[in-house]
Order: structure tokens, then C-alpha cells, then sequence
């Protein structure tokens, strides 16, 4: 691995919508192969830095650095090609489509080389079920497995730099175990630096190499996993 390779770097971020700022002088970095973790409360930000991060919202100020080169006024287009792969929060697949079209659409914002290769084989490694299921219709999924696919089609395109706003949301336990395992093996590939947004504390802290907290656009509160204390994060969690 290159040593930017996926590496992010965000500084002094202000972005919103209209006259509305969201975020602000919002700075942040994930290195390549870390798992890092934002968390805060609804409403205070994390899909609008997700947004601002794949180029969806353009930023009023500050930097977005990705792989060594200032991304800040790319296109999503390029971000995606240069190996930028987003999860929105909510599965937003093609119920329409068949499995595998919805992965091979996953294969349309990779680079050139990754389109010839095809659909790695270690995406069906990661989600047995997808492999199984290749010629259902993604609206027959349960909301899991749509959670799986929507997960897998990122994957598809071998990001270095994975953005997942929260995977777990309203999602069945036997499943949010199941997409837990995959973002360890993720981390364990150490091949791609990970952009998480999760809720839930415990698993945020036994994942993560590095946490943010978020509030109001801002962030309050960073740390490593074990040295940010549980105290601090809960404060700005709780409602
Ligand atoms: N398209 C939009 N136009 C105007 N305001 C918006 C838009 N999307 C979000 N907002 C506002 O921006 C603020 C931050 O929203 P955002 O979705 O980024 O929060 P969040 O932390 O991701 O919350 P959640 O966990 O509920 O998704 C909220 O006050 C929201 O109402």
C-alpha cells in the first residue's frame, strides 16, 4: 500500500445548506487501514461531513485532502474513482434490479482497472448471502440483506476509503453482528482506511483506532479508543 493511499485529512471543513451552516471548522483525519468513528446525537452533522467528504455538498471553507492531493473542489465522479466509496445512511439500492445488477452498478464508479476485473470474488467471501441470492430482485431483500448489498456495492469498486454512515441502523441483531464481522475483516485486510458513523458506543470504541464526537457541526470531543473516556462520550450522546 502507498502510504496516502486513502488517507483523509479534513481541515477547518464549513458546509451546509443554503445560507444554513451545518458544520463547522469541523478538522479530521483516517489514516490508511484505521478504523475511525464519528458519533454525536441526530441532527448534528454527520451525513452533512459524509456529503461534504464525496463532494455532494460543496464546502464554504476549509480543506478536504485525500490521498496526498487536495480533493476539495472535485467532482463525486472523480472522488469515486480514485477510490472513495460511500454507504449512505438508509440502503438506497435499486429494488428493481437483480443483485447482480446492483453490484455491477457498484462497478460503474470504480477505476478502469477494477471495471475489468469484474466483481471481486472477496465481496461474496464478505456476503455469502448476496452470492446466493444474485438473481433475486433487490426489493425482495429483507432490510438487512438490502443493508448487505448496499455495503457490497461499495465494495465492488475496492475502495481505499470507505465511507459507511450508520450500517446498523434499524437493522435485525442476527444481521448487525453479521455486518460487524465484515467491518473487522475490513480492518483486518488493512487495506482500506474506514469512515464509520455508529450509535452504538460499545461497538464504536471496540472497532475504532480513533473516535469523534460531534455536536451541533463541531467536534467536542476525540481520542483514541482507550483514551477517550466513556464519561466524555456520553455526555455529548445523551439527549
Ligand atoms: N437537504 C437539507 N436541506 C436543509 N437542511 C438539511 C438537509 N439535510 C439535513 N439538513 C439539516 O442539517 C442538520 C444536520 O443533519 P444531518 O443529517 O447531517 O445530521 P445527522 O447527524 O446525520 O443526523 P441523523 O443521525 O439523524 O442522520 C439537521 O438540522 C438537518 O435538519
Amino acid at each position: 500500500m502507498i502510504e496516502a493511499d486513502g488517507k483523509l485529512e479534513l481541515t477547518g471543513l464549513e458546509a451546509g445548506y443554503g445560507e444554513s451552516m451545518i458544520l463547522r471548522d469541523v478538522s479530521l483525519k483516517v489514516e490508511p487501514g484505521q478504523v475511525v468513528c464519528l458519533m454525536g446525537r441526530n441532527g448534528v452533522g454527520k451525513t452533512t461531513l459524509m456529503k461534504t467528504i464525496m463532494g455532494l455538498i460543496k464546502p464554504k471553507k476549509g480543506t478536504i485532502r485525500y490521498a496526498g492531493h487536495d480533493y476539495t473542489s472535485r467532482s463525486p465522479d472523480r472522488r469515486a474513482r480514485a477510490g472513495i466509496g460511500y454507504v449512505p445512511q438508509g440502503r438506497d439500492i435499486f429494488p428493481q434490479l437483480t443483485v447482480e445488477q446492483n453490484l455491477l452498478l457498484g462497478l460503474e464508479a470504480a477505476s478502469a482497472k477494477v471495471r475489468k476485473a469484474g466483481i471481486p470474488e472477496s465481496v461474496y467471501e464478505k456476503f455469502p448471502v448476496l452470492k446466493e441470492m444474485l438473481y433475486r430482485k433487490g426489493g425482495d431483500l429483507s432490510g438487512g440483506q438490502q443493508q448487505q448489498l448496499s455495503i457490497a456495492r461499495a465494495l465492488v469498486s475496492e475502495p481505499k476509503l470507505l465511507l459507511l454512515d450508520e450500517p446498523m441502523e434499524g437493522i435485525q441483531p442476527s444481521i448487525v453482528l453479521d455486518i460487524e464481522r465484515v467491518i473487522e475483516s475490513i480492518k483486518d485486510d488493512k487495506q482500506m482506511a474506514v469512515l464509520l458513523v455508529e450509535q452504538s458506543l460499545t461497538f464504536a470504541t471496540s472497532i475504532a483506532d480513533y473516535c469523534y464526537v460531534l455536536d451541533k457541526g463541531t467536534i467536542v470531543a476525540e481520542g483514541s479508543s482507550d483514551t477517550l473516556s466513556e464519561e466524555q462520550v456520553r455526555r455529548h450522546l445523551a439527549v
